[in-house]
């Protein structure tokens, strides 16, 4: 079984108090927290401000995205704000493998995330330093993409991986996921799915959540 982390990117922002109500009620596992900063991406959302304030509302894992260049400079601030997950993009961190031991020495899980034309090989040297491999499923910065099907084929490659190296990181895919492609991820080795759109789009998110949870 796959856990399911909605993207809340894709959430009404004018009513967050009322998103986590409905997510701590809700099947899903992760809150996924998408840091913009409209330089690694070309959109900007929030930051540790929000977060914190998220973080009052809920107790569930808090898995925070950072599309930001060198995220290394605000690791301590994204764990005072509350994230149970830190993830920086392999694109964006010069230090890779120190941002990410730095990230696990602060206490929180380290996370590498990886855009669609970056190969999965290029981890090698850091994957020892990973508890979650983030595989863009489509090219970051807005929700609502269309799934690029190459990523089957990555995570099959990180599922050799992790097995050859007899490691148990977790493999987490994001970007145009929703119940079409959900169970041949899980299939393929996927252990997060993120999934933004697919919820807060859909009329009664708390039963889209459950559909996707038992299709998982
Ligand atoms: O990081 C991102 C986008 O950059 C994602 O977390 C999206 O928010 C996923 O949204 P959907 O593709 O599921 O709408």
């Amino acid at each position: 079984m796959a856990l399911i982390a909605p993207s809340l990117l894709s959430a009404d922002f004018t009513r967050l108090t009322e998103v986590a109500d409905m997510l701590n009620q809700s099947e899903a596992d992760w809150f996924h927290l998408d840091v913009m900063d409209g330089l690694f991406v070309p959109n900007i959302t929030f930051g540790m401000p929000v977060i914190a304030q998220l973080r009052k509302l809920s107790k569930k894992t808090f898995d925070v995205h950072l599309m930001i260049v060198q995220p290394e400079r605000y690791i301590d601030e994204f764990r005072n704000a509350g994230a149970d997950v830190l993830t920086v993009h392999y694109e964006a961190s010069t230090h890779l493998h120190r941002t990410l031991s730095a990230i696990r020495k602060a206490g929180m899980k380290s996370g590498v995330a990886i855009n669609p034309h970056t190969p999965v090989d290029l981890l090698q040297d850091v994957i020892a330093e990973v508890d979650v491999v983030c595989v863009m499923s489509v090219n970051p910065g807005f929700g609502g993409q269309k799934f690029i099907e190459n990523t089957y084929r990555k995570i099959e490659k990180l599922c050799a991986i992790r097995s050859d190296a007899g490691l148990n990181f977790l493999i987490e895919v994001d970007g145009g996921v929703h119940a079409k492609n959900a169970l041949k991820l899980l299939q393929t080795g996927v252990d997060v799915l993120v999934a933004g759109n697919f919820i807060f789009s859909s009329p009664e998110p708390l039963k889209t959540i459950l559909e996707l949870k038992r299709l998982i």
